[in-house]
């Protein structure tokens, strides 16, 4: 079908930045500077907050712990706070201002769109670069929510029953299918080719076949089983052959309304709930759209 070009707009680029020892400035101390600080610590930021004491409780705590992470200044922002190197004119890689005074939030914004660096102003979403949303965090997994500055209340409320949704055993799931990507890595190395192509195919295989609770049953030894089984062959095998009664606990556990070899069948108490939430969220796209076209 051919794409309908009606569609392709009214929305954000969804990304995850990477902003690993990169620089962060977050000016502000309050209860929204604090949340900010989180994001940034967990994208493993390095940190420079600019605001007058008292801070935001969790912000003193933090700051108290990780001070190699996180340089406080304790006065209000100057405009040299955005230069990481005054000596070589390198700038932060991204502003956040969470403070009480429009004016100055919207200079310091401003400032940053001349410097080209990316802002987020938290009151003034005209001058911001990229917005936050909601978040649902569970080891590696990452889920955005947001309306596109329309609703951060109904974000927080749609994130909450994301939340409820998403099976325990996800992120040990996750967490072992990147250490078994590794492992094959290293036993057929190279990028892009005919490696690649296997290492895509037997990965794409195994994450069909295998449920979540297997994968999260996972371990260095039966890890090491399943690569030495399957791997060499292109094929990949049950997890009652690598893991065996473990498997089958695991089975037992996921036997609660579905089967073995028909992932798409596990959760069944949970995937209605998926189901109904995903057709909400069609059902209000297209009401959106809907509406952008009148
Ligand atoms: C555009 C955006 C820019 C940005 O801040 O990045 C923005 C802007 C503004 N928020 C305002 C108000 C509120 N913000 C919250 C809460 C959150 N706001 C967040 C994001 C965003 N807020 C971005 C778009 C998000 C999206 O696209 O959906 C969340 C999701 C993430 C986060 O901030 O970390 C976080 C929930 C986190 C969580 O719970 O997990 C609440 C709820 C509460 O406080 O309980 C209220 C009051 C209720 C309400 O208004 O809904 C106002 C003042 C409006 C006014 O003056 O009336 C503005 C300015 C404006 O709209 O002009
Ligand atoms: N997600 C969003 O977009 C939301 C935005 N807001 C807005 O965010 C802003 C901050 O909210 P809160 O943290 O609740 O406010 P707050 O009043 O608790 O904290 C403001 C902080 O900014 C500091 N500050 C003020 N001027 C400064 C300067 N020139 N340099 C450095 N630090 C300075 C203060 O010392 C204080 O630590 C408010 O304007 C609020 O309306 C509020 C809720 C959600």
């Amino acid at each position: 079908m051919a794409p309908d070009p009606t569609t392709l707009h009214g929305g954000s680029l969804l990304i995850a930045w990477q902003l690993t020892n990169k620089r962060v400035l977050i000016v502000g101390g309050g209860d929204v500077a604090s949340g900010r600080l989180e994001s940034a610590l967990v994208a493993d930021a390095n940190v420079t907050l600019v605001a007058p004491a008292p801070l935001h409780l969790l912000t003193q705590e933090l700051v108290d712990l990780l001070p190699d992470r996180i340089t406080w200044h304790d006065r209000e922002f100057q405009d040299s706070d955005l230069l990481v190197d005054p000596a070589e004119q390198k700038y932060v890689s991204m502003v956040f201002t969470a403070i009480d005074s429009f004016p100055e939030s919207q200079r310091i914004a401003r400032l940053c769109n001349d410097l080209r660096i990316p802002v987020n102003a938290a009151d003034i979403p005209a001058l911001c670069d990229f917005y936050f949303g909601s978040q649902v965090r569970s080891g590696p997994l990452q889920v955005l929510v947001s309306t596109n500055g329309k609703s951060p209340k109904l974000a927080n409320l749609i994130r909450k029953r994301i939340e409820s949704v998403i099976p325990p055993e996800t992120a040990e799931a996750i967490e072992n299918v990147g250490k078994l990507r590794e492992r094959i890595k290293e036993r057929a190395p190279g990028v892009g080719g005919q490696v690649s192509k296997k290492r895509m195919r037997w990965m794409v295989d195994l994450c069909g076949k295998w449920s979540m609770e297997d994968l999260a049953c996972l371990d260095d030894e039966t890890m090491g089983a399943l690569v030495d089984g399957g791997w060499e062959k292109g094929i990949v095998p049950a997890p009652t052959d690598v893991m065996g009664e473990k498997a089958l606990q695991s089975n037992g556990h996921a036997l609660n309304g579905s089967a073995k070899g028909e992932p798409e069948r596990r959760h069944a108490g949970v995937t209605p709930v998926v189901a109904a939430f995903v057709a909400g969220a069609l059902l209000s796209g297209l009401t959106v759209l809907s509406r952008l076209r009148r």
